[in-house]
């Protein structure tokens, strides 16, 4: 059996065989099979081996025996015609039979060869591991040949002695390690025959004629026409070698590689890429095709699936049944996980932050905004107690002691930092709802109450934002706007990301406006659970409908979902209720008439069954009831202790900021939170953003309200604040409160004209409504409002119902709004005031940012989710209507 040398790289080490007499080689890899790439394929480059005559096998391996033992003999100059009838050496070009192994060539690792190099050069590859490659080469060495012609079963006594003689010295010389392949030395000399004999000859010579003859004995063997035919060139053949031309001299080495040759093209199939492209499961190297294809069809019934090969691991789970085989999995949570194909979204142009749209830019920058500092040291390093974070201001060089690195309270900053630092931008995608058009998943996931995204885009003044609702978005049934900030509204139709962000009465998201470098920008912080891998982000819009035309249904699909799109509508729980009872009576009173019509003796068992379910049902229903309002009034009860916690947070977060430089506005509207507790609270743009911005919860977050007790830091207005707070704030909603009117200018002024980010277009307007809003208009308002059955306070008056309330406000701007409630709560002897107030000290509990704040007064700093409904315009077009 031949045995070639596998060279892992290169075909310079590497050893081509041939034909000696045909010049025709015969290819090293077999011409059908696939190439090797394991144990198993090893098998191919020996069944190829096979195929080979015994005649070039024998021949080969005799004249390397004769080249070793000439090559330890004193080279001497070999006559030209010898080197011409062992024939030129092939050209570099046409070794098309050198079989190399490359690994990254069959792994597809080496990118920068070029395809038509490879195709090229690379079609003969032999592949196997290494360890296989290193040992037939090791085996098929000269110095290992010569160890196979151990003369054991020679007969002729003579030609056995030559070759133990040149078996042992050419071990004397070189190795200790014998491999025992006497079987095909034997084989090999049998074939030679002549050569053989001609060997034996020589041999007698060596022996009898000491050094010289040996030498001389085995030049004549060398250049006998048989062997001379069968030599190969060695794998020790350079391929860089100069060419020669016929019938000039060369020498001994150059001959041995003169004898490459180009055999016919392989049939084979290479792989391109991956060590197991082209390979079946069934796939064996020493089939023929045809062979290997029957095998694929007998093995495809009985196949065991029992712990595949890896390689083929894969096409199990593929080709099993789907019902028995696949199962539904999680990707670990923290698993980075895109969607396989990115959602693309007709007509939405990306804004990555805010662009000022005609006089926004102006209005803005006369507008001043406020400051905030902190005073935290290294230790601290801005964490839940910074002043800073609580009061929703990122910290930077101006209002922050530490470096960006002791500080961890620049979430901005962060967010800038992430999206240029990884591939994956913010971590964030567009999906595609079921039922609620599109949303936005995370592809990784984010701590709690980590900043997420920010909701940028045009940032417009109220006019534009109506001249844009009436030519741009008539007919759109999406709208992406959002009120922001000194009369500014975010119209994030070009915006970032942010703008699909879907609402959820369970939200795990907040939008919240934090003021950076001085100016206020709006982002998506996580939640207090933090978001998983794959989750819908989703945020309480506090979505404003403003009427009843716009509401819209509500599918979260969440426990608690209130239906609509915004506040629960608070009549909702009391028409459930009477409803229910009125159903149960109209029941008894069915069942009862019935019988009552029926000719049933009037005490019959019947009835007095039917008496008895009947009574049963309604005391049913009545416990119902009893229940539901006991339960409403615990849960309003634990708003209201959540708002008084809030408050006393706030207090203490009054006390901490002593050493906070405020504002004489800011100190105005700290002044009058204190006079009027909770409700004006809200009117604190930063109090507001705290109040709403935070939930309960005993794990640190991110702007969390954090007590500390330093009374010694604590300055007039804070002890103003608490003094004047402590004992009001539960009281405060028995003291009626004075509707806002130009007989108290001076507040009105102050709030409108204060410069919180937070102050909506729609709170002033409100504001101004107020002003307007004379004591003896108070009970038509009251009634109108009290009469309507909307769950909003109802804004598409109709032409008659302004004319019954004729002091119903128009700011001229037409937006009608829900500041409009708290006017009514401020009048006294509403019968709505309880709940309003009740509903009030609900307010704080709602996720900020987006949507509308009910409560909201004039200078509330409450954002206006606009997103989905012309509400900006509405006002205007029914009034207009
Ligand atoms: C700002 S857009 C949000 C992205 C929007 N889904 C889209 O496809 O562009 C707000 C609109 O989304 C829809 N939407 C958002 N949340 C919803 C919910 N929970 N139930 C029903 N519709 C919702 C409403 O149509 C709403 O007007």
């Amino acid at each position: 059996m031949a045995r070639r040398n596998l060279s892992p790289t290169s075909s310079s080490s590497s050893v081509t065989e041939k034909e000696p007499g045909s010049r025709s080689s015969i290819s090293a890899s077999p011409p059908t099979s696939t190439p090797p790439t394991s144990h198993a394929d090893e098998a191919s480059i020996l069944s190829d081996a096979m195929k080979m005559e015994s005649l070039v096998e024998t021949q080969e391996d005799t004249s390397i025996v004769l080249a070793q033992s000439e090559a330890q003999a004193t080279p001497q100059p070999a006559p030209a015609g010898e080197q011409l009838s062992e024939g030129r050496r092939s050209a570099r070009s046409s070794r098309k039979s050198v079989t190399t192994y490359n690994v990254q060539i069959l792994t597809g690792t080496a990118i920068h060869t070029p395809t038509k190099y490879l195709a090229k050069h690379h079609k003969n590859v032999l592949h196997g591991p290494l360890e296989t490659v290193l040992k037939t080469n090791t085996a098929t060495s000269p110095k290992r040949r010569l160890s196979k012609l151990v003369p054991e079963d020679i007969n002729d006594p003579a030609e056995a002695q030559l070759a133990s003689e040149v078996a042992q010295a050419a071990q004397r010389r070189t190795s200790s390690r014998v491999v025992d392949l006497r079987k095909e030395a034997l084989r090999n000399l049998t074939a030679v025959g002549e050569a053989a004999s001609s060997v034996a000859q020589r041999g007698q010579e060596l022996l009898f004629g000491g050094k010289d003859n040996m030498q001389h004995a085995l030049r004549r063997t060398r250049s006998a026409p048989q062997l001379t035919e069968s030599r190969t060139a060695g794998a020790k053949g350079s391929p860089k070698r100069p060419r020669t031309s016929r019938g000039a001299p060369v020498d001994d080495s150059d001959e041995e590689s003169e004898q490459e040759e180009v055999i016919s093209k392989p049939k084979k199939q290479w792989m391109t890429q991956g060590l197991y492209v082209g390979q079946h499961r069934e796939f064996d190297a020493r089939l023929s095709e045809s062979q290997n294809r029957a095998k694929r069809q007998r093995a495809k019934a009985k196949e065991s699936r029992i712990l595949p090969l890896p390689m083929f691991a894969g096409e199990r789970l593929l080709s099993g049944d789907p019902r028995s085989q696949y199962r539904n999995f999680k990707l670990p949570f923290d698993t980075y996980n895109p969607l396989p194909r990115k959602v693309k979204v007709d007509g939405w142009v990306k804004l990555h932050k805010n662009r000022f749209i005609g006089d926004a830019s102006a209005l803005w920058k006369r507008e001043k905004q406020d400051s905030s500092q902190c005073y935290c040291s290294v230790e601290e390093g801005c964490g839940e107690a910074c002043h800073n974070r609580i009061m929703s201001y990122e910290c930077d060089s101006t209002n922050c002691r530490l470096t960006p690195e002791q500080c961890g309270n620049r979430p901005f900053a962060q967010l800038k930092k992430r999206a240029k630092g990884n591939g994956y931008d913010y971590g964030v995608e567009v999906m595609e709802t079921e039922d609620r058009g599109y949303g936005v998943r995370a592809m990784r996931t984010f701590e709690p109450h980590q900043i997420i995204v920010e909701y940028a885009g045009e940032i417009i003044t109220q006019a534009e934002c109506e001249d844009r609702m009436k030519k741009i978005y008539k007919k759109d049934k999406c709208y992406y706007l959002m009120s922001f900030d000194n009369k500014m509204i975010i119209d994030a139709t070009r915006g970032t990301i942010a703008r699909f962000v879907n609402h959820s009465c369970e939200p795990n998201c907040e939008m919240i406006k934090w003021t950076v470098s001085g100016e206020p920008r709006m982002a998506l912080f996580a939640g207090a659970r933090g978001i998983m891998t794959g989750e819908e982000l989703t945020y309480d819009y506090n979505f404003d409908p403003f009427s009843q035309k716009n509401i819209q249904e509500c599918r979260c699909g969440t426990r608690s979902c209130r239906g609509v799109l915004g506040p629960k509508p608070k009549h909702q729980s009391q028409n459930l209720a009477s409803s229910l009872l009125a159903g149960t009576k109209r029941k008894i009173q069915e069942v009862f008439g019935s019988i009552k019509g029926s000719d049933s003796a009037p005490n019959s068992p019947k009835k007095r069954k039917l008496s008895s379910m009947a009574s049963a049902t309604l005391t049913k229903a009545k416990n119902a009831l009893a229940e539901k309002a006991a339960a409403s009034e615990k849960a309003e009860k634990a708003a209201a202790e959540h708002a008084a916690q809030m408050a006393s947070r706030e207090e203490r977060a009054a006390r901490r900021s002593t050493s906070v430089i405020l504002s004489s506005k800011r100190s105005r509207i700290l002044r009058k939170a204190s006079r009027r507790s909770l409700p004006v609270i809200k009117s604190s743009r930063q109090t507001t953003v705290s109040f709403k911005n935070r939930t309960p919860s005993s794990a640190p977050r991110l702007g969390a309200l954090k007590p500390i007790n330093k009374a010694s830091r604590l300055s007039t207005i804070a002890k103003r604040n608490i003094s004047a707070s402590n004992g009001k704030r539960h009281s405060l909603p028995k003291v009626p409160r004075t509707p806002r009117t130009p007989a108290n200018p001076s507040e009105s002024e102050d709030e409108s004209a204060s410069p919180s980010p937070n102050i909506t277009p729609a709170s002033l307007r409100s504001a101004a409504r107020a002003a307007s809003l004379s004591a003896a208009n108070k009970n038509a308002a009251k009634k109108l409002y009290t009469q309507t059955k909307l769950p909003f306070k109802p804004l598409n008056f109709s032409k008659d119902a302004t004319a019954k309330a004729p002091r119903r406000i128009d700011d001229g701007m037409g937006f009608p709004d829900s500041d409009d409630e708290i006017e009514v709560e401020g009048f006294s002897g509403d019968t709505t005031s309880s709940k309003r107030k009740g509903r009030q000290t609900k307010e704080p509990l709602r996720k900020t940012g987006a949507g509308v704040k009910k409560a909201s007064k004039s200078g509330l700093k409450g954002m206006k989710r606009l997103g989905g409904t012309r509400v900006g315009v509405r006002g205007k077009r029914i009034d207009e209507d």
